[in-house]
């Protein structure tokens, strides 16, 4: 049944020039980069009471992860019913501390070695992330601060991470994209807007300047427009964080939350690809603020893809994915957050972007519209379906059976609730 309606589907869209298997091939290519953080609701294993920096997660489903296997485990679960080869991506407060706990500014590679392994076995790369949050020293500003000695211990945490990105590329023999994102800003009308983004430009060329190999880690920098508690102003701001990463030679990381509400990620993709030469992306989905709702398969995850695919850039182009919804299972949201991001992909895929350029170019309009409205209704889910069965994973809805056998089974067993 599958694989028949796979090849009607292949035939219709055929008809538009376009071939489903080199599109299955592509697909099978792209790496999306997992974070570890929806497992968990963002808490850690450093001994974090409660989350902090304007961001927030909400829900109180049961199964959250509070342990480092419990948290493998899930991620494992996820990636049985995903299909392709992906990655990881870890928060430096995911250090597992077997012996003496260091503080963040004291974090060495052994903290991460279980990781590494977990990594290393699964045949998967790590990404990696400083964590200036959720810290008794993160309670005001954080690179930018205007006390030294708590500036000072925010650049060691983001050396210590640069030698960790190291370490898992060396590793793991795949680069490692480091991600500096600090939640300084704040809540009122400042008095001076100069100062703090001087510290945070000085603090970031402190971090930079050790010696790390770039092929191996590759550092980007996100920007935001405000978070929870920090309304009036930010300190690593859009404006900041290009004119920082294009002069300093590292990747702007973009993450669709984290604009004003009409403003798109997709529209930008074109312009940030002109200018530099890889792009971090985090996709999540904002409900009327940085909410980082579950990605669904919605019309700004479907553009951002078409944006990566038609500019043929998928290899300058590193996906990660950025949610936390604690208010449904927690396997569920990251499966269905994986599946839309690879759907998103394989719509795109199964577009003729030649056709299509081409035709604006001869400004026939109507053609353009003719063409993607018709196939807004075309069979991509056979693609999908026959995708996953080639790849072993639970094909139509049975995902979902999956998900909720693993609930009564594993996450059924775990405590309470937390806070
Ligand atoms: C936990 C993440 O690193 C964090 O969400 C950051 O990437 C962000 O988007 C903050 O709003
Ligand atoms: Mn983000």
């Amino acid at each position: 049944m599958i694989n028949r309606r796979y090849e009607e589907a292949k035939a219709m869209y055929k008809q538009f020039g376009v071939d489903t298997d080199a599109a299955l091939k592509k697909l099978n290519d792209i790496q999306i980069s997992m974070h570890c953080w929806q497992g968990d609701d963002v808490v850690g294993f450093d001994g974090a009471d409660s989350l902090s920096g304007g961001i927030q997660t909400t829900g109180n489903y049961p199964g959250r992860a509070t342990n480092v296997q419990e948290l493998m485990d899930d991620m494992d679960e996820v990636f049985s019913m995903v299909p392709g080869t992906h990655r990881i991506n870890l928060h430096a407060s995911y250090a597992i501390f077997d012996d003496e706990k260091v503080d963040r500014d004291k974090l060495e590679p052994k903290h991460f070695e279980k990781w590494m392994q977990y990594a290393k076995k699964r045949g998967i790369g790590i990404d990696f992330n400083p964590t200036l949050f959720a810290h008794p020293k993160a309670v005001g500003l954080t690179l930018a601060s205007p006390d030294e000695s708590i500036r000072q211990f925010w650049i060691n945490h983001c050396k210590a991470c640069i030698r960790i990105s190291q370490y898992f590329a060396e590793e793991l023999d795949t680069y490692c994209l480091m991600n500096i994102w600090i939640p300084d800003g704040l809540k009122d009308i400042p008095g001076d807007r100069l100062g703090p983004r001087k510290r945070f430009k000085q603090s970031l060329d402190e971090i930079l300047s050790i010696d790390y190999d770039k092929e191996k880690v590759i550092v980007c920098l996100e920007s935001k427009v405000f978070g929870i508690g920090m309304e009036s102003y930010t300190v690593g701001s859009s404006e900041f964080t290009l004119n920082y990463a294009q002069q300093a030679h590292i990747a702007p990381l973009l993450d669709n939350g984290h604009y004003h509400p009409t403003e798109v990620v997709s529209d930008k993709l074109s312009s940030t690809l002109l200018f530099f030469d890889k792009v971090a992306l985090h996709v999540t989905r904002p409900v009327r603020w940085d909410s980082d709702h579950v990605v669904l398969f919605d019309d700004e995850t479907k553009e951002i893809a078409k944006e990566i695919v038609r500019n043929d850039a998928l290899d300058r182009v590193y996906i990660g994915l950025d949610f936390f919804d604690a208010s449904i299972n927690r396997i569920s949201a990251w499966t269905v957050g994986m599946h839309n991001m690879q759907k998103a992909l394989l719509h795109a895929l199964l577009m003729p972007m030649d056709t299509l350029r081409t035709l604006q170019d001869q400004e026939d309009f109507t053609q353009i519209m003719a063409i993607q409205e018709t196939l807004k209704t075309f069979p991509l889910g056979d693609v999908w379906n026959y995708y996953l069965q080639t790849h072993d994973c639970p094909t139509g809805f049975s995902w979902y059976d999956e998900v909720m056998n693993y609930e009564t089974s594993e996450l059924e067993k775990r405590g309470a609730h937390h806070e």
